[in-house]
């Protein structure tokens, strides 16, 4: 059995990650960590959680994550960057669903987060956690910096257009909208229940640290930088992104075959049939995303719509799917659940 820790296992992501990691064949949980919740029964803080999980949270600084296999960090920005080297170091393998390895150019990385980076050697090593793309340098790395949850909706719907140089691309665009999760856990006013809901806003539009994010995957996938207008919306769901994603077309090709090709044999990405409309709820609870294409007109735009839950294929499911794949166990375990309706 692969011995697992979670740090973070109290906020959405870290119960995320418990609820697929508590039900996974080869897994054990061995360390779930909370500062503000040491010693409190898991299951107590979480009752969906009461006969699966039967440890206490413990404190980061004494919980013996040397001991595990693998450690996930569901933690904010910045806190994965001070540790994973000792536990690198001791042989532990590391996922960070946080953003501190996700960029490779430091500076460009401190500008974006705002601090220094602790531990820039480790940039290097580490893989960037979208199997899709990156399948093969996943399989061996030590280090994983799974992607953010936007990126990870944007980059599966534009990467085939991008990979086979159709569109143009110095003007992509990416209007996405997301669940109130996406922002944590922890107590902030804009996510309160009176700011949220029955409301609808754009944030970030001067500059979103996704940008960066999703501009460094898909210029690799197309060889020279690409540009791109990202704009993140609030929505008043719980759970879900939705990404429209706009392209001019530069060469003609039959893009629904493009995508249907490009996702043949891939678990976690539908190509929906031509003339579909993804829902949120399509993907619920499920490390899954879908995709529809469109030609609005049989105009120059192609518009892609992705959708995923930002929780699962947007961070703990994805970062289970990086686990398999790190240990060689098959890519879809404890992740083949159907989504939940309604
Ligand atoms: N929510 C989402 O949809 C997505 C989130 N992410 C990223 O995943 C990470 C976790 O997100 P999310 O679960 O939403 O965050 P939350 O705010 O819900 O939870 C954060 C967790 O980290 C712990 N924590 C906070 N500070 C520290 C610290 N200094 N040392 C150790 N543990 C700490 C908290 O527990 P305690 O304070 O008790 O220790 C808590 O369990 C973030 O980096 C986020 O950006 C990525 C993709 C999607
Ligand atoms: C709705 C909402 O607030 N979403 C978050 C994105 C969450 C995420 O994936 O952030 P990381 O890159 O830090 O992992 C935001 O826009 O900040």
């Amino acid at each position: 059995m692969i011995k697992a820790g979670v740090v973070g296992g109290t906020g959405y992501t870290g119960v995320e990650l418990l609820r697929l990691l508590a039900q996974h064949p080869q897994v054990e949980l061995a360390a779930i960590t909370s500062r503000a919740e040491a010693g409190t029964r898991v299951a107590d803080m979480f009752p969906s959680l009461r006969r699966r999980v039967d440890l206490c949270f413990s404190d980061p600084a004494s919980a013996r994550l040397d001991e595990c296999d693998v450690v996930f960090f569901a933690t904010p920005n910045g806190i994965a960057m001070q540790q994973a080297p000792a536990l690198l170091d001791a042989g532990v393998r590391v996922i960070d669903l946080a953003a501190d390895y996700r960029i490779t150019d430091i500076a460009e990385w401190e500008k974006w987060y705002g601090m220094r980076h602790a531990s820039p050697e480790c940039v290097e090593r580490a893989v960037y956690g979208l199997p899709e793309i990156n399948r093969a340098a996943i399989a061996g790395a030590r280090l994983v910096a799974n992607p953010g949850c936007y990126p990870t909706a944007v980059q599966l719907g534009l990467a085939p257009l991008v990979e086979a140089g159709v569109v143009e691309l110095g003007s992509l665009i990416a209007d996405a909208k997301s669940g109130v999760s996406g922002a944590g856990r922890k107590a902030e006013v804009s996510s309160l229940f009176a700011e949220a809901s029955d409301n609808f806003k754009a944030y970030g539009v001067a500059g979103h640290r996704h940008l960066p994010e999703i501009r460094q995957g898909l210029s690799r996938l197309a060889q020279k930088p690409v540009g791109l207008t990202f704009v993140p919306h609030l929505t008043p769901l719980i759970r879900g992104i939705h990404a429209t994603l706009y392209a001019r077309v530069a060469r003609e090709a039959d893009f629904q075959a493009l995508f249907e090709q490009r996702y043949a044999g891939e678990a976690f990405v539908d190509v929906l049939p031509p003339g579909s409309h993804p829902e949120t709820r399509s993907v619920r609870a499920a490390n899954l995303c879908r995709i529809a294409v469109h030609r609005p007109q049989g105009g120059d735009t192609l518009v892609v719509l992705s959708v995923i839950d930002n929780l699962v294929k947007g961070a703990a499911g994805q970062a289970v799917q990086n686990m398999n794949i790190m240990f060689g166990l098959p890519e879809t375990d404890s992740l083949w659940q159907l989504p939940v309706l309604p």
